[in-house]
């Protein structure tokens, strides 16, 4: 996999290392946890989940395949889910 070639598909995100990292401000507290719910039924559905930090409207989302020690596609697919999630709340 092509890890530059993704990221510059996702240009909210940033690499660190073996993660990506994004920050999503929701225009209020409720709409982030709505952000959150919706992430958590995309987490499910693929089986893979992010670290969600919430600081009132301000999540913090750190994606990474611990099981496989690095970035791997899932990381990509559930970044661009994470993206549409937050563009249909106003994020
Ligand atoms: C057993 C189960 O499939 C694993 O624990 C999954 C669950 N969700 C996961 N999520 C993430 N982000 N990385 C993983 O390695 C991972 N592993």
């Amino acid at each position: 996999m092509d890890i530059e070639a993704k990221l510059a598909t996702l240009p909210a995100w940033r690499r660190e290392g073996e993660e990506i990292r994004r920050t999503i401000d929701a225009p209020d507290f409720p709409t982030a946890i709505r952000i959150v719910d919706e992430i958590a039924v995309q987490a499910e559905e693929l089986n893979h989940h992010p670290d969600i930090d919430i600081r009132w409207r301000t999540l913090h989302l750190v994606l990474t395949t611990h099981d496989q020690g690095g970035l791997t596609d899932l990381d990509f697919t559930l970044a661009a889910r994470i993206d549409d999630i937050a563009a249909k709340h106003g994020a």
